[in-house]
């Protein structure tokens, strides 16, 4: 017999999350909540709970008067979609984990959250078990932000570790991100930065309200580093991780998702496998620090079950930042600095860099380091070239046109004082 003072979940999904929720629900005391439904998409696959709880009709979830909560935990963002949009509209809460399916539909998802009345929470979705999304929402509700950026996804992450602190070749790696679980199931999303992308797309709205569709943020990913960008690295004492990032620069928002080298200084050095670290960076609270599993089974199934709970007591998302209607937009236009390595019988393009702070040529490898505008660098097309890889330096000095017109002053300043 069921409780009827439960919350009644009808679940999609039984892979890793999925199990996840079911593990992490059944040894949670507090919670009154209990899975009625899962829908699943193979009817061969041996499962572990018994027979009745499973169906291929999702209709049996969706339209069931016994199921309060839509749990959506698959790996098709596009099905995904529809579950999602017809719950909604059905007037059932919905939980998911699906970073895919929220930024390519952001807007249209914030749109009909406000038309039903229905809360869509998706904490999950970003840097697993990390708070961050409840965080920017409530902590960070009249703080001015800044910058948030970071570790987010656990894949690449668990790869780079793997490969610089145990000398394990990529594929491995990688294959055991697979297995453990932490990859998603086309895992070019992770590794080409895409994955991150579209956590750094959902960030954005509730860090700067803006809704911003992936395509308009720049992405590039792992597989581009070689063992002479790995020396590198190790020479220097740096390590490579993955970085998202999105930082304020007057009313524009600079933003996108990079590899970059970490100093044994930086808060995000020890944050190795599949952890994941958002640093925020407000005017009044400063920089803070968040650091948890971004990826694998219970962790995520963790975050899962607290916006379950959270569906508790009532709690939705009010979109903060995007009521303040600041007149904010995302931009290429401002500066970084790269470390752009290259053949060098294939020269790079003269004007690429503003400014040459390094730069080293051997007969079968060559790199600059310097200042890059964001834009001439996404327009070039080099990042398409299979002999480059760019790496965000290690101090990425990210600013825009006004700074660098003010540096170019104080530069013609001191030329023309000695
Ligand atoms: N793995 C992780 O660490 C994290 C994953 N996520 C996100 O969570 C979601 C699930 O990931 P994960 O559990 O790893 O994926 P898995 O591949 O492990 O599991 C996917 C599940 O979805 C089911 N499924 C696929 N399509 C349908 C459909 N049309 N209808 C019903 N069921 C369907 C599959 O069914 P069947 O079992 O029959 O094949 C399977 O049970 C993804 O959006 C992912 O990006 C978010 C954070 C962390
Ligand atoms: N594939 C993702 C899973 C969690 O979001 C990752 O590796 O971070």
């Amino acid at each position: 017999m069921s409780d009827s003072s439960k919350t009644r979940l009808g679940v999609f999904g039984f892979g890793c999350v999925g199990q996840g929720l079911y593990n992490v629900l059944s040894h949670s005391k507090g919670i009154k909540a209990e899975i009625r439904k899962i829908c699943i998409k193979n009817a061969s696959k041996k499962r572990s709970l018994p027979e009745h709880y499973f169906t291929l009709d999702k209709n049996e979830l969706l339209f069931n008067d016994d199921i309060d909560v839509i749990v959506e935990l698959i790996d098709d963002p596009v099905a995904a979609f529809e579950i999602v949009k017809t719950a909604l509209q059905n007037g059932k809460a919905v939980v998911t984990a699906n970073k895919k399916m929220l930024a390519d539909n952001f807007e249209e998802l914030f749109r009909l959250q406000l038309s039903s009345n229905v809360p869509l929470l998706y904490e999950a979705s970003c840097c697993g078990c990390i708070p961050i999304i409840r965080n920017l929402e409530e902590y960070y509700d009249n703080d001015q932000l800044s910058a948030v950026e970071g570790v987010f996804n656990g894949s690449t992450n668990y790869i780079l570790t793997k490969m610089f602190r145990e000398n394990v070749s990529f594929e491995t790696a990688l294959s055991e991100a697979q297995v453990n679980g932490f990859a998603e199931s086309d895992p070019s999303l992770d590794i080409d930065g895409y994955d991150a992308k579209y956590k750094l797309g959902i960030i954005l709205a509730h860090s700067f309200g803006l809704f911003v569709k992936p395509g308009q943020l720049f992405n590039y990913g792992i597989t581009h580093i070689s063992d002479f960008d790995a020396n590198y690295a190790k020479e220097k004492g740096y390590k490579i991780k993955l970085i998202a990032f999105c930082r304020k620069i007057g009313n524009t928002i600079a933003a996108g998702v990079l590899p970059r080298f970490i100093t044994p200084e930086s808060k995000l050095f020890g944050i190795d496998y599949e952890y994941n670290a958002v640093m925020v960076e407000s005017i009044f609270s400063e920089y803070q620090y968040f650091v948890g599993k971004g990826a694998g089974s219970n962790p995520t199934g963790s975050a899962v079950l607290s916006d379950i709970s959270a569906l508790t007591y009532n709690y939705k998302y009010e979109y903060k930042k995007y009521q303040l209607h600041e007149n904010l937009q995302v931009s290429n236009d401002f500066f970084i600095n790269l470390y752009i390595r290259y053949n060098p019988a294939n020269p790079l393009p003269p004007d690429i860099f503003e400014e040459v702070h390094e730069q080293y040529v051997s007969h079968n490898n060559a790199y600059m380091i310097g200042s890059v505008h964001f834009d001439r660098l996404v327009n070039s097309g080099i990042w398409e070239r299979e002999d480059v890889n760019i790496i965000t330096a290690a101090e990425p000095g990210i600013h825009g046109a006004a700074a660098a017109a003010g540096k170019s002053q104080e530069a013609e300043l001191a030329i023309s004082n000695k």
